[in-house]
């Protein structure tokens, strides 16, 4: 899968930008704040409807203007399809094949795109939730069930919440409670049918990186009790049952897959807590090679693969294995010209393109 062309208008720091791209690998190498980053997200955004930057899509919207534009090309299995985002201060439209689309799950449906910027290396020692956005963000994209599951389960849980705070009707709680153990049942199913299918191979790579015969385990930690056969949605109602006083007094959900970790275990230890700096970048390392090759396996080709800035991080033989798992269409920014890239990408000039997208006519861009 690969962008064949990409183009932007008022999109963060570029007024118009407009590139044609081949399935290889490219760098961008420029000072700080050129936009490097935004013309990865504008990727990104045109492929999933999504930005990895902000929530709130309008922030996208250069400053002093009323819109921001970005439309791809993207071929894949051979097909070109034109992805199309308007957005407005009020509103967005989305635009698939021209025709508008509700939601970014419709959207974005088939779409491979794999992301790697310097805030996953928190992976290992940051916050629960980058764990969970790690696994959440890869199964939204390889399943359209997870997808569902996982926006009705917020959704649903953002409800419990204000009654918890708000109400004292107890058979509403009770509507909210049985929903709630719906969507957790398929999503905690899935991400533990994914980390069984994945440990084996995120352990291997991590080998293959560390070369130090060192074994990697991966553990889910759920927040609540979890009986593995079929009574796991009726077990995760009545935790929530007895739960309702406590939380009540909380005024917020206290068990639940949005509270859910994962853990790394290097020899049987809390990697979180004694591995070095470049047993971590391994472990995430490994992480991410394991993926692209689980995007690729899922849709038959190899996915986009944009790496922001995460080289500088990387010493020449984690680089080195990094670029050598990539096989289709990558985009590569650094703000120095390194070795590697020098070697195996070819060069993207943003000033270029943003010459040569001045001569461009209004009416090709809109
Ligand atoms: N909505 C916006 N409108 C105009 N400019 C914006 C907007 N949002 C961000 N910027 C500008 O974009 C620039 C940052 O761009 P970006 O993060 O892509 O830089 P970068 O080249 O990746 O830099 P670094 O090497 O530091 O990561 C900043 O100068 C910021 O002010």
């Amino acid at each position: 899968m690969f962008v064949s062309e990409l183009n932007m208008v008022s999109f963060r720091n570029h007024r118009r930008l407009f590139v044609d791209l081949e399935p290889k690998m490219y760098r961008i190498i420029g000072p700080n704040g050129t936009g490097k980053t935004n013309f990865l997200e504008a990727i990104y955004l045109a492929m999933t409807g999504r930005s990895f930057k902000t929530a709130s899509l309008k922030e996208v919207i250069a400053f002093g203007e009323e819109s921001a534009f970005v439309a791809a090309t993207v071929v894949m299995d051979d097909f070109a399809r034109d992805m199309e985002i308007t957005v407005k201060k009020d509103k967005r439209r989305f635009l698939r094949d021209h025709n508008p689309v509700k939601n970014t799950s419709a959207y974005g449906r088939g779409m491979g795109v794999v992301l790697f910027e310097p805030g996953h290396l928190q992976m290992v020692q940051g916050a629960p939730s980058r764990r969970r956005a790690f696994i959440d963000d890869m199964l939204r994209m390889l399943s359209p069930a997870y997808d569902e599951a996982y926006t009705s389960y917020y959704h649903v849980l953002y409800q419990r919440n204000v009654v918890l705070r708000k109400l004292r009707d107890m058979d509403l709680l009770d509507v909210y409670d049985r929903s709630l153990a719906n969507y957790a049942a398929v999503i905690l199913r899935e991400r533990l049918k994914f980390l069984k299918r994945m440990a084996a191979s995120v352990s291997t790579y991590y080998e293959a990186i560390a070369g130090e015969g060192e074994g990697l385990e991966l553990r889910y930690k759920a927040s609540f009790p979890v009986v593995l056969d079929g009574e796991l949605e009726t077990a995760f109602y009545e935790s929530l049952k007895q739960r309702r006083e406590t939380d009540r007094e909380r005024g917020r959900t206290s068990i639940g897959p949005h509270l859910d970790d994962l853990s790394f275990l290097l020899n049987g230890e809390e990697a979180k807590k004694f591995a070095s700096t470049g047993q971590i970048r391994s472990i995430v390392l490994a992480m991410k090679c394991m993926e692209i090759d689980r995007v690729s396996e899922q849709l038959g080709e190899a996915p986009v693969v944009l790496l922001d800035d995460v080289m500088s991080e990387l010493d020449e033989k984690r680089r080195r294995m990094l670029l050598s798992m990539i096989r289709g269409q990558c985009i590569i920014t650094a703000a120095e010209p390194m070795e590697a890239l020098e070697e195996a990408a070819e060069a993207i000039d943003l000033i270029e393109l943003k010459k040569s997208a001045d001569d461009l006519r209004e009416e090709d861009l809109w």
